[in-house]
């Protein structure tokens, strides 16, 4: 069976046209038009009510825009199809106790796999293999309100993932983790995009999940400010001010640097910035670059 049947890589995974919700009183989306192509991961960015989480639960259909129109995989959200549609939409929220059904993990990651009406041979592959992933086998029989916040995330993530969606949106959804599950869950996404094509939206204020993107979305006042290479648009200063994002780590370090008459480019590797500054060092330049200043 493919992992993901009713994806392709010909049709873009999301296309909206022209959309514009209003929320209370404000217009929270202005006459937004985006399309991500199947198999992308795209980082969405911004400051506190800029709109994120209001397009991903647009995308998702929790919402619905009072103009334009939504299309996944080339059919239209808001038709027959609906149901048909979402479910090949995982969505994961940042606070993972809405998100239980189930009295154990177990019961939990079966609910919607029962719904979708699988073998029970299936299912019980399917809860194996996704607890297996997230490194939840020895809590399968715990009741989820005994987990921890980041235990609970991983067993919500798995419910989601056990489904086989085409389309994941993560609603700052790591921020629960610790570091080392966030980079292993970096790492689990890395791999689902490169493999299996799953198309990601991931919602972050973290430098580093938005990085990890192929594509970073900055959006500002319910508009898009900027759309392009994360490695691009992360070292631009005036947008990381606008979306109140605090410029990544090796980029800082690059740019001291300069101020000290060190001048190894701009990067927002630390690998490569190491990498430079060790050369550097080893050539002996370093001492010959500051007396020349
Ligand atoms: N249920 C609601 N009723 C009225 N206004 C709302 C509602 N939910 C959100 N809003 C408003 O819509 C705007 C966009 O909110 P949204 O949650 O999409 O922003 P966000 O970019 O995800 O923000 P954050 O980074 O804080 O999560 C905000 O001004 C918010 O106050």
């Amino acid at each position: 069976m493919p992992y993901f049947p009713n994806s392709d890589n010909k049709t873009a995974a999301i296309q909206l046209n022209n959309i514009s919700l209003t929320r209370g009183k404000q217009a929270v989306l202005k006459q937004l038009t985006l399309e991500i192509p199947a198999g992308q991961w795209v980082a969405l960015a911004g400051c506190n009510g800029s709109g994120k989480s209001s397009l991903a639960r647009l995308i998702n259909g929790l919402l619905q825009a009072e103009q334009g129109e939504i299309v996944i995989h080339g059919k239209r959200l808001h038709s027959e199809h609906f149901f048909d549609i979402r479910s090949q939409i995982g969505y994961l929220f940042a606070s993972p106790d809405d998100q239980f059904f189930g009295l154990t993990v177990r019961d939990d990651i079966a609910f919607g796999l029962e719904n979708l009406a699988l073998a029970r041979e299936l299912i019980e592959q399917r809860i194996e293999h996704y607890a297996q992933l997230l490194g939840l086998i020895p809590l399968l029989d715990r009741h989820p309100a005994t987990l921890s916040g980041g235990q609970k995330q991983r067993a919500a993530l798995a419910a989601v993932l056990a489904m086989e969606p085409s389309i994941l949106i993560l609603d700052e959804a790591t921020s629960m983790l610790d570091s080392s599950f966030r980079d292993d869950f970096l790492t689990l996404l890395t791999q689902l995009n490169r493999e299996q094509q799953l198309t990601i939206i991931t919602i972050s204020h973290d430098i580093k999940e938005l990085a990890a993107a192929d594509r970073l979305i900055m959006l500002h006042d319910g508009t898009v400010l900027a759309d392009g290479k994360p490695d691009v648009l992360l070292k631009r200063q005036h947008l990381l001010n606008t979306c109140r994002l605090e410029a990544p780590y090796a980029l800082q370090l690059c740019r001291e640097l300069k101020l000290h008459g060190i001048d190894i480019g701009e990067s927002l590797d630390e690998q490569e910035v190491l990498s430079k500054l060790w050369a550097l060092l080893s050539s002996k330049s370093l001492t010959a670059t500051r007396s020349s200043r």
